[in-house]
């Protein structure tokens, strides 16, 4: 964890999830066994020559952004570029070795993979994956993200709106996850802002002036080599490094929407309220149509109220 906080809770290595929406490392599960050959070359030989979406970077973080809300903040400078392309052509760049180019291939398999990872696909131990959803009562398998990533990429703290069982193939990733109700020491940006469930906290410098709650910080850090699986519960905040010195990293994550609230049970646990404040923050977005008018707006009506 770093500077981050003093020390960090180890995520535990179970067999499988226990359905208490917490982050675990499970091992053994050969989720993805039928893909532990997996490596460039065999990747490159197989995938097909379906196109891939690779982002660059020149600072080696991949900060995601919504290219959909870019017009909501004409300053928005996107942090980094994407193009499609053949895996072959990925491989090629990869090996160039251009240390001031960071790449990072992030695509859904889809049809076009060809048989032999086809049958790798359907290997997979689906009979775990549905054993979980069931247990933890998931929604539906949404997707399969394939991620490889040179040596020393970061994935900025983020969290995401699906569960996700997150699988290791090749390389060491170090996670850094925070509860949902760290909220208040990871300063998100607004809904509306392209970084949409990003926290606009830099890990490496953070301006603790402008965001004085970071040092509160406490989370969980833990890191997933080949075979292991790490479930990131939904709403959970973390950050992903590929570790330097143990080459490229391939994973492939499992996304499944959320489990369908039956009854709504009091006191709401820190997920549901951020769903809500997402819900709120949205209409009042949507009914000022200018977002500038929403800080003071807000803040008006929370201190108006103030006794
Ligand atoms: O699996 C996760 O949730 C991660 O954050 C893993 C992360 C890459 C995520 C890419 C991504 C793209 C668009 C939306 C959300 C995430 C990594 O491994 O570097
Ligand atoms: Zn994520």
């Amino acid at each position: 964890m770093r500077r981050y906080q003093e020390k960090a809770t180890i995520i535990p290595k179970r067999l499988e999830t226990s359905q208490s929406q917490q982050p675990v490392i499970i091992t053994g599960s050969d989720l993805v066994g039928s893909a532990y050959h997996w490596n460039l070359d065999y990747l490159c030989a197989h995938l097909g020559y379906g196109l891939y979406t690779v982002y660059s970077s020149t600072s080696g973080k991949f900060k995601y952004y919504d290219e959909k809300k870019v017009p909501n903040v004409p300053s928005f400078k996107p942090p980094t570029s994407h193009t499609d392309m053949t895996f072959q052509d990925f491989v090629s760049i990869l090996r160039q070795k251009n240390d001031s180019k960071w790449i990072y291939l992030q695509q859904p398999l889809n049809d076009t993979v060809g048989p032999r990872i086809e049958m790798d696909f359907k290997g997979f131990n689906w009979d775990f994956a549905y054993r979980q959803m069931k247990k933890n009562r998931w929604g539906p398998l949404t997707s399969n993200l394939l991620l490889v990533g040179m040596e020393g990429v970061i994935t900025p703290a983020h969290y995401d709106e699906q569960e996700n069982l997150f699988a290791q193939i090749q390389g060491y990733k170090r996670f850094l996850l925070f509860h949902p109700d760290q909220f208040e020491c990871l300063y998100p940006y607004p809904i509306f802002h392209p970084h949409d469930r990003q926290s606009q906290v830099d890990f490496d410098e953070p301006d603790l002036k402008k965001f004085p709650l970071f040092s509160k910080l406490k989370g969980y850090e833990g890191i997933v080599g080949p075979k292991d699986v790490l479930y990131i519960p939904m709403y959970w905040w973390h950050q992903v490094e590929s570790l330097q010195g143990h080459g490229e990293t391939i994973s492939c994550t499992f996304w499944f929407k959320a489990a369908p609230t039956e009854k709504v049970v009091y006191p709401l646990n820190a997920g549901q309220k951020v769903a809500i404040m997402r819900n709120i923050e949205k209409m009042i977005a949507d009914t000022l149509k200018d977002n500038k008018n929403m800080p003071h707006f807000m803040k008006t009506m929370v201190q108006g109220s103030a006794d």
